[in-house]
């Protein structure tokens, strides 16, 4: 179980941009998400609690360890991925890979999970030499890759093309209970995720356990129909987020007017900012 802590917790970036503002919450789960806008504090919070960054004010704690103050304690047991790290440039990925295993004593497995998430197709590149998913896809195999620590996961999913990201999310299901991960996308929080952080302009939104939102739904509708659905909340394109009754929806779906709908769970959240 891991539990997030945060009270009043305030960080600038140079003692201007405030990147995060008296944010508080307290989530206990095995699979968080923090979810939010480009911009609106997700992997600050995540180098704060990995101890990267000290707060400006306020209290963290991450399983009750202060991590700027016991950043070593929280690297034992966490294992973040973050894009903007360092990894060996001049290294063939299959001699990364191997010395992996070497270094976590479990060779065989990190074999089997390399291949499970495609970083064998191209283990003859030198890792300068990789294209910016390939460059995630080893990011990601990194945080993974040691059994005794928990993945922390900043923007897994970026450069990933529909392929990679099917057999990342396949790994996560299957064979990880507990990681943190930051997302813009709704969508990924929600589908390996039990608990949300929801982030906006530095700001703590809602935050708490998915099945606890409740409210609009998220509508389908082809581009060219033009649908009369009362109560909308936000338009993204062909998805309306809208406060509507389920039997409406029903009897659109019945007379094809609309192609589909759902609860809109953590999209509602993100219907209700406003630029
Ligand atoms: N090194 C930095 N120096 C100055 N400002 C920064 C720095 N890093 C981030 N910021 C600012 O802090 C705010 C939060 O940025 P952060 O990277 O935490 O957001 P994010 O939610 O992770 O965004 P994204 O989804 O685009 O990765 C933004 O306004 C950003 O411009």
């Amino acid at each position: 179980m891991i539990t997030l802590e945060a009270e009043k917790l305030s960080f600038s970036y140079n003692g201007k941009t405030m990147a995060l503002k008296d944010v508080s919450f307290r989530v206990k789960e095995k699979r968080i998400g923090i979810v939010g806008q480009n911009g609106s504090g997700k992997t600050t919070l995540l180098s704060i609690f990995m101890g990267f960054l000290k707060p400006e004010s306020g209290k963290v704690t991450l399983n009750g360890v202060v991590p700027y103050r016991e950043r070593g304690e929280i690297l034992k047991a966490f294992a973040p991925s973050f894009e903007k790290g360092r990894l060996p440039y001049r290294m063939k990925v299959r001699d990364l890979v191997s010395l992996v295993g070497e270094i976590t004593g479990e060779s065989k497995e990190v074999v089997s999970l390399a291949q499970d998430l495609g970083v064998q197709s191209f283990y003859d590149k030198r890792v300068y030499e990789l294209s910016s998913g390939q460059e995630q896809l080893l990011w990601i195999f990194n945080a993974l890759s040691d059994p005794g620590r928990i993945p922390v996961l900043d923007e897994p999913f970026v450069h990933l093309d529909i392929h990679a990201y099917r057999r990342v999310v396949k790994v996560l299901k299957e064979r990880f209970d507990s990681y943190i991960l930051t997302s813009h996308v709704p969508e990924d929080v929600e589908l390996l995720t039990e608990s949300v952080i929801v982030l906006e302009k530095g700001e703590v939104r809602w935050y708490g356990k998915i099945p606890e939102l409740e409210g609009a739904y998220e509508v389908f509708v082809a581009s060219t129909e033009k649908v009369d659905i009362p109560n909308v909340v936000a338009d993204f394109g062909n998805v309306l987020v809208c406060d509507c009754d389920l039997g409406l929806l029903e009897s659109l779906m019945r007379r094809g007017a609309i192609r589909g709908y759902k609860k809109a769970g953590v999209r509602l959240l993100y219907a209700k900012i406003r630029d």
